[in-house]
């Protein structure tokens, strides 16, 4: 790499931002990522000091080891976790993608807890020569918690370099129509390939979402309000009635009140009230987690089960359906209007390389 950066092609990236996963299914490295996580102020509101002695005495302590369980049994043989699987999947596509129609973008990914971290992504990024970056959430729709947090620690980092790129940033795509096309295409296929007589679904819809303190929406976080209208437009797109859909929130975490209605006691009182095959798929989870392929996949349907119902039908995430690149693609593409797509020409290389090398000598 030339040292002087006037005579560097400047690049344009796209950095696709998650929130991250334990390195192992161990309650070691559990622990340590729960505790950055748990650390953040954006995630946990509580006043730091209370909280530093809640984390530590007593969450970290017995979380570490049940969640280590659980990743456990969803850790995939020789990928790991299927969170940094995907992830990763989806930023070489959406890099390949980006090639075949002949644009040189770079593409990286960046976890806000744990590896790859925004520091190290960000660094590899400068040393390719990027100039202009669009930061790009794998969160569809924004939370502070989430989409803030992963924003803030890209700035915390652009702020002790000398030379920034020019930045821009995707807040949310909830109502996307790329996006909504890309979950009706992943729901219709899961509804194909099992078969059911008449291209059957089942006799509900649940669209599960990660859930958030209550509070939070009362202070002014328009995360529930995204994900209503997220499901909403996918209920529609599959032609569904208002009835025959539900939006629930899972993943609730301490004892204050959380958005309801909760998942797991919509699915119990649905097959309580002699819901016999329930459809379930969680649209704000781009990619397969433990969120997802444990509480939703496994827990979610053992209550099922347990109360009468007989057919429960998990539908994966987005991962790497060709619809979900194709959206991210339209999604950045709308983002990056105006910017240089492309590696500048031999010529206009040489005329930055002219101009440098009068401006090095005027400085000597
Ligand atoms: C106060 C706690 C939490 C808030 C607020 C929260 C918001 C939030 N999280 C996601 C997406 C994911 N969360 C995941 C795991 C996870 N989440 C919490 C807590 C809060 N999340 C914990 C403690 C954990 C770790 C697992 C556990 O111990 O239960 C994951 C999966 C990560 C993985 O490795 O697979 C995702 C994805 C969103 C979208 C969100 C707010 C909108
Ligand atoms: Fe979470
Ligand atoms: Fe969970």
């Amino acid at each position: 790499m030339n040292q002087n950066p006037h005579l560097r092609p400047t690049k344009t990236a796209v950095l696709l931002l998650n929130l991250g996963t334990p390195s192992a299914p161990t309650p070691k490295a559990v622990r340590v990522y729960l505790k950055e996580f748990l650390s953040d102020p954006r995630v946990v509101e509580i006043p730091r000091i209370i909280w530093w002695f809640i984390l530590n005495g007593i969450i970290l302590p017995i979380r570490s080891s049940q969640s280590a369980k659980k990743y456990a049994s969803i850790w995939l043989p020789q990928l790991g976790s299927p969170l940094m699987h995907y992830s990763r999947l989806q930023a070489k596509e959406l890099g390949e993608k980006f090639a075949n129609e002949g644009h040189t973008v770079l593409v990286d990914l960046a976890m806000r807890y744990g590896k790859p971290s925004t520091q190290e992504a960000l660094e590899s990024l400068k040393e390719q020569g990027m100039e202009r970056l669009l930061l790009l959430p794998l969160y569809p729709q924004y939370s502070a918690t989430t989409t803030a947090s992963s924003f803030d620690e890209v700035f915390r980092v652009l702020s002790t370099w000398r030379s920034q790129p020019e930045l821009r940033s995707v807040k949310y795509y909830h109502d996307n129509p790329a996006y909504i096309s890309a979950l009706r295409d992943q729901v219709i296929s899961a509804w194909d390939k099992d078969g059911y007589p008449d291209f059957a679904r089942g006799d509900r819809f649940v669209m599960s979402f990660h859930g958030l303190p209550k509070r939070n929406l009362m202070k002014g976080d328009p995360y529930h309000c995204e994900c209503l209208k997220t499901g909403r437009l996918l209920g529609e797109s599959l032609g569904l009635e208002s009835g025959q859909y539900i939006v629930t929130f899972q993943s609730r975490f301490g004892k204050a009140e959380w958005l309801k209605p909760y998942t797991a006691p919509t699915i119990e009182k649905l097959a309580k009230e002699g819901c016999q095959r329930l459809d379930i798929f969680c649209p704000g989870f781009p990619a397969d987690c433990l969120e997802t392929l444990e509480e939703i996949a496994m827990e979610a349907k053992e209550i099922f089960l347990d109360h009468g119902g007989n057919d429960y039908r998990y539908i994966p995430c987005l991962n790497s359906n060709p619809k979900w690149i194709e959206a991210l693609g339209d999604i950045a593409y709308q983002h990056l209007l105006g910017w240089n797509l492309g590696t500048e020409s031999k010529e206009e290389l040489a005329q930055r390389a002219t101009r440098a090398d009068v401006a090095e000598k005027s400085i000597t």
